[in-house]
């Protein structure tokens, strides 16, 4: 069975239209929502805040998985839940109490994810790793959709399989930036399970086409 979920980043929708655009992606098979969360301080660009993520919740039933990349995220996690987050991942570099940050999202009924940069080492996500739902492995450096995949991501998401498998873990992996149907065949090898895509989706004439394509079904 082919378990691997699709992520389509709206970073990369056309703002114009976005109710349409998200409505595009459900219909062709999307997994999950992935919203960029960007603060223009963490990040050189600005992005969504959660009256749009609240707005949006109204479009469609498919989670939301919301990426902040934001300095203070202890200040977001319950305005985000309250517009309809259904999972939060926040960056370890942002995050000196990850432990408290953690289970402040799980009180919340909600998934808890946390992000490394590229140049970010697995070590600091050892002694949370039986703590979370989800790690999110960035294969760009955060803050633009389109950038070209950093292939090191491939050998950092094997070892952070081994790190789960040898814990006896149920913990998702998640990779961000760069993904096509090229590099999806190689991080899901690497032990990805859930695949965010931007440019690859919304960049497609036809959306559905590139989903299958990502997921690997043809
Ligand atoms: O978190 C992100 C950037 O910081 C985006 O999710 C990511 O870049 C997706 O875009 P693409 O698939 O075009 O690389
Ligand atoms: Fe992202």
């Amino acid at each position: 069975m082919n378990t691997i979920k699709i992520a389509p980043s709206i970073l990369s929708a056309d703002f114009s239209h976005l109710a349409d655009e998200i409505i595009k992606i459900d219909e062709a098979g999307a997994d999950l929502v992935h919203i960029d969360v960007m603060d223009g301080h963490f990040v050189p660009n600005l992005t969504f805040g959660p009256p749009v993520v609240a707005a949006i919740r109204k479009i469609t039933n498919l989670p939301f998985d919301v990426h902040l990349m934001v300095t203070n995220p202890q200040d977001l996690i319950v305005p985000f839940v309250k517009a309809g987050a259904d999972i939060i991942t926040i960056h370890a570099e942002t995050a000196p109490h990850m432990h408290r940050l953690i289970q402040n999202i799980k009180e919340c009924g909600k998934r808890a994810g946390i992000s490394l940069n590229p140049s970010t080492p697995l070590a600091v996500i050892e002694e949370v790793l039986s703590d979370v739902d989800m790690i999110l492995i960035m294969s760009v450096n955060p803050g633009f959709g389109g950038q070209k995949f950093i292939p090191n991501a491939i050998n950092k998401i094997a070892r952070l399989k081994t790190m789960i498998d040898e814990r006896k873990l149920t913990v998702d992996i998640e990779v961000d930036g760069g993904i096509n149907a090229a590099t999806a065949q190689q991080v899901i090898a690497a032990g990805a399970n859930i695949l965010v895509a931007g440019s690859a989706v919304y960049g497609a004439p036809d959306i559905k086409q590139a989903i299958k394509s990502i997921r690997g079904i043809d």
